[in-house]
């Protein structure tokens, strides 16, 4: 049995319970279950806080884990990330006042609040510097207001709740981090086939299926447009002057290349939404 970490709550939560699901796996059906039974696959899964999930699987009480890159960081428990996630992306960086800081080396001597003491301590001992870290469990961004630190080293995602405490951003990212899913050991028997099935996910959510009739002689053309990941599946139409042409394309590009197709002589242009992918 491969001994599963998710976040039971927070911003990991929905979508690494969501992507267990579009990867063919149980999942609980009442917030209140801590751990949930899947023999069919030979897994269980264990719901826990998303900060305490590094810990688990670091200490290989757990086998593997979905967690944050900065909440694993900040940790600094041994597991290793083995894939990042489509979710959960954030920047870790450093805010004070509007216009107060302009440098990293101003925060020589002076107090930082943050939830993240890991991160933040790596950080000023690669540059050399000492400040006092003054470690806050949430709300980071009322530190300064409140008069408990000079500075704060917070999650930033749309930068939303800086700007309202009217806070801005200074120094170089300290991490850029994404959901991740770790294991205690690269090699953990059974990750392999959670590995394929997650990697599979990831593929449908960023790839599409494109099919479009097209003129014979601009196959070639078309191709170029449409590389596919091996190569497309090019079939004879009745008509046998057209072909039709199936490929998987970038989700995000896809209005582009219809543009690009149409523009070149491709009709009947339609896009599919892929549900499961094994690549
Ligand atoms: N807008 C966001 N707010 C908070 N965390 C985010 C956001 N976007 C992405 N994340 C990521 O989610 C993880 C933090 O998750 P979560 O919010 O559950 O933790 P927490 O803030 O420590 O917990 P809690 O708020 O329940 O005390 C980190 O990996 C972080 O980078
Ligand atoms: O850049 P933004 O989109 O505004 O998001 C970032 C904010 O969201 C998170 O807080 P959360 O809601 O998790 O509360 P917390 O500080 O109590 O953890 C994070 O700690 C920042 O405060
Ligand atoms: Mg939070």
């Amino acid at each position: 049995m491969l001994r599963i970490a998710v976040p039971n709550k927070g911003a990991l939560s929905e979508s690494s319970v969501e992507m267990l699901r579009e990867a063919g796996y149980a999942t609980r059906r009442d917030p209140k279950e801590l751990t949930v039974s899947d023999p069919r696959n030979g897994v269980e899964f264990f719901y826990l806080r998303p900060r305490d999930i590094a810990t688990y699987v670091g200490s290989g009480a757990l086998d593997v884990g979905f967690t944050g890159r900065d909440l694993l960081l900040d940790s600094r428990s041994s597991a290793v990330e083995v894939e990042a996630l489509d979710f959960g992306a954030s920047t870790f960086r450093f805010a004070g006042p509007a216009g107060a800081f302009h440098d990293v080396s101003q925060l020589e001597g002076l107090r930082i609040a943050t939830s993240y003491e890991g991160l933040v301590s790596d950080f000023l001992g690669r540059d050399g510097l000492s400040a006092s870290i003054v470690r806050l469990d949430g709300a980071v961004e009322s530190a300064i207001k409140l008069g408990v630190a000079d500075a704060i080293a917070d999650v930033v995602e749309t930068g939303s709740t800086l700007r309202k405490q009217g806070l801005e951003v200074f120094g170089p990212p300290i991490l850029e981090s994404s959901g991740v899913l770790i294991a205690a050991r690269p090699e953990v028997p059974g990750l392999d086939t959670l590995r394929r099935r997650i990697q599979g996910v990831l593929v449908a959510h960023q790839y599409v299926l494109m099919d479009y009739d097209l003129p014979a002689a601009l196959v070639d053309a078309a191709v170029a447009v449409t590389p596919g990941l091996e190569s497309p599946t090019v079939s004879p139409l009745r008509d046998r002057e057209w072909v039709a042409v199936r490929v998987m394309v970038p989700r995000r590009e896809t209005n582009a290349l219809m543009d690009e197709l149409y523009a070149l002589g491709a009709r009947a242009i339609l896009v599919t939404p892929i549900h499961a992918a094994r690549i």
